[in-house]
């Protein structure tokens, strides 16, 4: 016969033999047994969570001695003690914690956290060799990570940084500097607002435009037009790829990467994007072959194709076609949202602040006047201009958290250990609002980067594009971006806001790890 509590269940009629007290009595055994099992279950779970806290702890122990931080659950790790919607207010409630190193669990895996100027200099600069791996990046397809700048290591990594930092200094590059390609786009960005003749309009898709045909002049030698059907299909990919790289899915691969490699849902596209960009870039590389002469590279492609052809003997060579198309895949990935984010809140910044606007559009007609284009030799002579441009880098923080890196050696850092391939991962967004380093870390003022004389003064803890071995490839070109792209804005447009500037919010849309401005319009009006 089937015990009580499974015939329940199953809908088993009980036996019509059994006599009152018999059942009453069998009754009685079986609650006593549920309650029993009821009272073991939450014994059986204690015990377990217990032996898995010991067994993490004890891994760690023999691992090295990480840094604290919230203890972690079996499996999850600090999910629960994470918002996954707002990972920087997480980060900055353990920095108050628990320190300037700190140490979170993504699932199984331990990740420790370096925030503060101090720290993150003695780490990625001090410690430059140990600190310059990089991380595992769980949100970036598995097709492409083992190629390029961006997700690599070692030989691969170093070879393909020193090659695309020297092409992106203009060595190499044909007869137009980087500078001119950024001026000419400049002018087509403003023609193209010279357009809306002062009706409202939302910025991102100019500046988008702009900022990508950038990347498309030094990469493939040529702009596009802003309605061309080709340019609107990459960037619609790359924006889709994007989208879905950073979406929630994506980052609980971070926690969860055997179960979100088989789970369905948005990430699981991921692939077909990569596919399609790959093969974008692939095409480009070939109309590139046929018309490629070594003596005369004109772009990026260009001068990747003449280092293979120097390279061809050489069977090690990392100078190959796999190489070459996440590279530029790279750059584009890396290069166009950081950029045109950075533009786009900018221009948020100035609406609410036109005192600040009207200062710098001084200094403009004061240095440049009104009949030539921007050159980055004006930038020297232009102190308030920069201090604004810096400041509001600094202010908006648009990579709060530098993507991950990873140690190359055991490393003791701070007292503690830290075990070879451990990941890392510098909390630029505390070095930016460090008060050791910034009067007012929360506010937005200029004055941060000015002296009392009114000259340039560096910041060292401002670091928006990260220091040490991995620091961003392309700060170069995003600098030349940034002064090029305002003062052709300003030299040319006002700004014109729909609302009262005190109503104007400027603070940031917090997504997961990434921080965007509000959504806005405005009106340029030409001047
Ligand atoms: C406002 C603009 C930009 C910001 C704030 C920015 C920020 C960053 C940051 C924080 C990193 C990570 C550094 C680290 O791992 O410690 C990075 C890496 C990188 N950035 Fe940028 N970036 C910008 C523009 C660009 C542009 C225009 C390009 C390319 C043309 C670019 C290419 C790269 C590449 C290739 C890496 C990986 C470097 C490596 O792993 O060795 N970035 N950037």
């Amino acid at each position: 016969e089937a015990p009580w509590i499974y015939r329940q269940r199953l809908g088993c009629p009980s036996t019509s033999l059994q006599s009152q007290s018999t059942r009453s009595s069998k009754v009685k055994r079986a609650v006593s047994s549920q309650m029993g099992l009821f009272g073991v279950l939450p014994f059986l779970l204690v015990s377990c969570i217990t032996f898995l806290l010991i067994l993490i702890r004890r891994r760690d122990a023999t691992k090295g001695k990480l840094p604290p931080g919230p203890t972690p659950l079996p499996l999850v790790g600090n999910l629960l003690q994470l918002n996954i919607w707002d990972i920087i207010a997480s980060f900055q409630k353990f920095q108050e914690q628990y320190g300037s190193v700190f140490t979170v669990y993504m699932g199984s895996r331990p990740i420790v956290v370096l925030c503060g100027y101090g720290t993150i200099k003695e780490a990625l600069i001090d410690n430059a060799e140990a600190f310059g791996g990089r991380g595992l990046m769980m949100g970036m397809d598995e097709s492409i990570r083992d190629y390029g700048v961006v997700s690599t290591n070692g030989e691969r990594w170093r070879q393909l940084r020193r090659f695309s930092l020297t092409t992106l200094r203009n060595f190499g590059m044909g007869k137009r500097s980087i500078e001119e390609r950024i001026q000419e786009e400049a002018q087509f960005l403003v023609e193209a607002l010279r357009k809306t003749e002062g009706h409202p309009f939302d910025p991102t898709f100019y500046l988008s435009h702009a900022v990508s045909n950038v990347i498309c002049s030094v990469v493939f030698g040529q702009r596009f037009e802003y309605e061309d059907k080709q340019f609107v299909f990459l960037l619609d990919v790359i924006n889709k790829s994007f989208r879905l790289m950073f979406s929630t899915a994506s980052q609980m691969k971070n926690f969860f990467p055997g179960l979100m490699r088989i789970l369905p849902g948005p990430h699981q596209e991921v692939p077909k994007y990569m596919k399609k960009l790959i093969n974008f870039i692939s095409q480009r590389v070939q109309i590139h072959r046929e018309s490629f002469d070594p003596n005369c590279p004109r772009d990026f492609i260009d001068c990747f194709l003449a280092k293979m052809e120097q390279e061809k003997e050489n069977p090690t060579s990392e100078f190959h076609n796999e190489n070459l198309a996440v590279t530029v895949l790279n750059l584009f990935f890396a290069g166009t949202e950081t950029v045109s984010t950075t533009l786009r809140y900018r221009l948020l910044i100035l609406l609410r602040y036109p005192e600040i606007e009207a200062k710098v559009q001084e200094e403009i007609d004061r240095v440049i006047g009104r009949n030539r284009s921007p050159s980055l030799e004006d930038r020297s002579q232009m102190p308030f201009t920069d201090a604004v441009i810096h400041e509001i880098q600094r202010f908006i923080d648009v990579s709060p958290l530098a993507p991950p890196h990873s140690v190359t050696c055991d490393t003791h850092f701070r007292g503690f250990s830290i075990p070879k391939g451990t990941t890392v991962v510098p909390f630029l967004s505390s070095c930016l609002h460090d008060p050791q380093h910034f009067q007012t870390p929360r506010k937005f003022n200029p004055q941060h980067f000015l002296d009392e004389r009114g000259s340039f003064r560096k910041n060292e803890a401002s670091l928006p594009f990260s220091t040490g071995k991995r620091v961003c490839l392309g700060e170069g070109l995003a600098r030349m971006e940034l002064f090029l792209f305002l003062t052709t804005v300003l030299q040319n447009c006002h700004l014109k806001s729909l609302q009262e500037r005190e109503e104007i919010d400027i603070s940031a849309d917090v997504r997961g790890s990434s921080k965007l401005p509000p959504p806005y319009n405005l009106c340029m009006v030409p001047r």
